[in-house]
């Protein structure tokens, strides 16, 4: 896990949101595991077409509240939530929408790269389709293979070499791969759990191009525990704490450059500054 928390890059300026991006709103989430409340009435409006980041310690419900965000939360035995996401207004936990409508709208990377090892790299790109049950046409596929991959900064160096397996990838390749993947259902929010923590720096440079380039057409949520990583790549953050055993709660939120350079919280500039966590 990344702990280099010195801030040096200013945050990139904000995206102009555009038609494809949608907005995505947490209001008043809590959540619990068995009796154990984890999340305590979290609120945090991630806005269309820009990178919110959710940083903070370890432990403090970050990841709990990006799997409620595409309903990943429930699959766990015993877990609960309260609250409510809105996907463009929309109740994303409507009993009347199916769950793999969440699913498709809302995609996940994960923090270790987990392209299905058996397939070829062309198959993993169109491995979403069959889980989300979207037909298309052969042409549509090629299409959509080099349009995925190239979203995902990839295609010009797996062009030659669709065939093969997925796992013959590098680690930054393999988790490059795995966001197509995502891309390739056409989602309109991507989650990002620590997507560069089992990288290198070099990869970690490449995904995070990549994550500023599909920012443009999808919203992005990102937990990360690089703190230089976060001023580069989010436009939005909000700072997750949970103290002595508490719920985690949102301490603060709002623009990348406002929260490093200038909190309101005095909590928010120790952590972002290195000083705990
Ligand atoms: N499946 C689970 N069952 C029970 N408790 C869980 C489960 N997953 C997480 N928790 C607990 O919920 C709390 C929040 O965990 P979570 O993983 O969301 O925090 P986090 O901020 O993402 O941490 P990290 O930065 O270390 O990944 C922790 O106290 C954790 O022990």
């Amino acid at each position: 896990m990344t702990t280099d928390q010195t801030v040096i890059v200013p945050a990139l300026g904000t995206l102009p949101a555009p038609s494809l991006a949608s907005t995505l709103h947490a209001r008043e989430v809590s959540a619990w595991f068995g009796r154990a409340k984890v999340l305590d009435r979290v609120s945090i409006e991630m806005p269309a077409g820009q990178v919110t980041a959710l940083i903070g310690p370890s432990g403090c419900g970050k990841s709990t509240f990006l799997r409620i965000l595409n309903r990943m939360h429930e699959l766990v035995p015993g877990a609960r939530l309260a609250g409510q996401v809105l996907l463009d207004g929309q109740d994303v936990y409507d009993p009347e929408r199916r769950l793999t409508e969440a699913r498709k709208s809302i995609g996940m990377v994960f923090q270790k790269p987990n392209p299905f090892p058996a397939m070829s790299i062309r198959e993993n790109v169109l491995a979403g389709l069959k889980i989300t049950g979207s037909r298309i046409g052969k042409d549509e596929r090629i299409h959509l293979v080099e349009e995925s991959l190239t979203r995902a900064g990839l295609w010009k160096e797996v062009r030659d070499r669709l065939d093969e397996p997925g796992s013959a990838l590098s680690g930054g390749q393999q988790q490059r791969l795995c966001i197509a993947r995502s891309l390739a259902v056409k989602p309109k929010i991507l989650l990002m759990d620590e997507p560069c923590s089992a990288l290198d720096p070099t990869s970690t440079r490449v995904v995070e191009e990549t994550i500023t380039q599909i920012a443009q057409d999808v919203t992005i949520v990102i937990v990360t525990h690089n703190m230089q990583q976060a001023a580069r790549v989010s436009q939005r953050c909000a700072f997750f704490l949970a103290s002595h055993g508490t719920p985690g709660v949102v301490v603060e939120q709002g623009p990348t450059d406002v929260m490093f350079d200038n909190p309101a919280d005095a909590r928010t500039a120790d952590y972002v500054s290195g000083r705990f966590g």
